[in-house]
């Protein structure tokens, strides 16, 4: 990719991300938390169909999709949550095994993390049943968009180094608004594809 193609994906990034944080912000709560319940309900059916005993999601902060339902439910069935925990000087994640809300403490960004204190962290080696990733929009190719930071994308590289050869490495989801689809977008080499996405409609693969 040459320098001019990188800056212009870069700005057509900047802008994307204030339309699509603009559309999420405008959803009123009471409908932010009725399509959350849908969204949720897809993603507990798609992990107990696709018979994962343990999973990466997040902790919603701004107008994300409230992963509420889902974690409780994961809690009630004992599927093990696995939720991260930013370290914004090197932009890296670490990731711990959360058994309730109780093990949650304010952290980067006001996102609330796991208390290394009360929750075990997950071993870096160990690949989880499935990833379900927060994002600001997604496209039906597997592209999408975060707010910047290239956590995932560092932490996806990272495990499918680990991977070894000739495994399969776990199921990556995008979790949205079904207004977050967007029709393509501009990705660089580095951006990790997705093999789906799931919404309130349910969920989509990646063509
Ligand atoms: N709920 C949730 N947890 C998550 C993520 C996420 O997207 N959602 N992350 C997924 O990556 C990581 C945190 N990543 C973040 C990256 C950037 C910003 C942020 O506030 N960025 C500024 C712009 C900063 C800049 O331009 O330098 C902003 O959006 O205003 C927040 C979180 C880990 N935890
Ligand atoms: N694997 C990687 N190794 C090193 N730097 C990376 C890697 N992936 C992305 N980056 C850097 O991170 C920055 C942000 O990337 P990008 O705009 O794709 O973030 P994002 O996917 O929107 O954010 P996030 O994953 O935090 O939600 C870029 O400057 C990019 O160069």
């Amino acid at each position: 990719m040459s320098e001019v193609e990188g800056t212009d994906i870069r700005i057509r990034k900047r802008g994307l991300r204030q339309a699509m944080t603009a559309a999420r912000e405008a959803l009123t709560g009471t409908e932010r938390l009725r399509l959350s319940g849908r969204i949720c309900g897809h993603a507990a059916d798609w992990l107990a169909a696709a018979g994962s005993g343990s999973f990466m999601a997040y902790v919603p902060f701004r107008s994300e999709v409230d992963t509420a339902p889902l974690l409780e439910w994961a809690w009630m069935r004992g599927i093990r949550v696995i939720l991260p925990k930013s370290e914004p000087s090197d932009r890296s994640m670490r990731f711990f095994l959360v058994r309730g809300w109780g093990e949650l403490a304010p952290g980067a960004y006001g996102i609330r993390e796991p208390d290394p204190s009360k929750a075990a962290e997950w071993p870096k080696e160990e690949a989880p049943g499935a990833i379900l990733l927060p994002g600001l929009a997604f496209d039906r190719y597997g592209g999408r968009l975060g707010y910047g930071g290239g956590y995932y994308d560092r932490y996806l590289e990272g495990l499918c180094r680990r991977v070894p050869a000739g495994a399969r490495r776990p199921p990556v989801i995008g979790i949205g608004y079904r207004l977050q689809l967007a029709d393509r977008l501009p990705l660089e080499t580095h951006d990790a594809r997705l093999d789906g996405w799931i919404d309130e409609e349910g969920f989509h693969g990646a063509k």
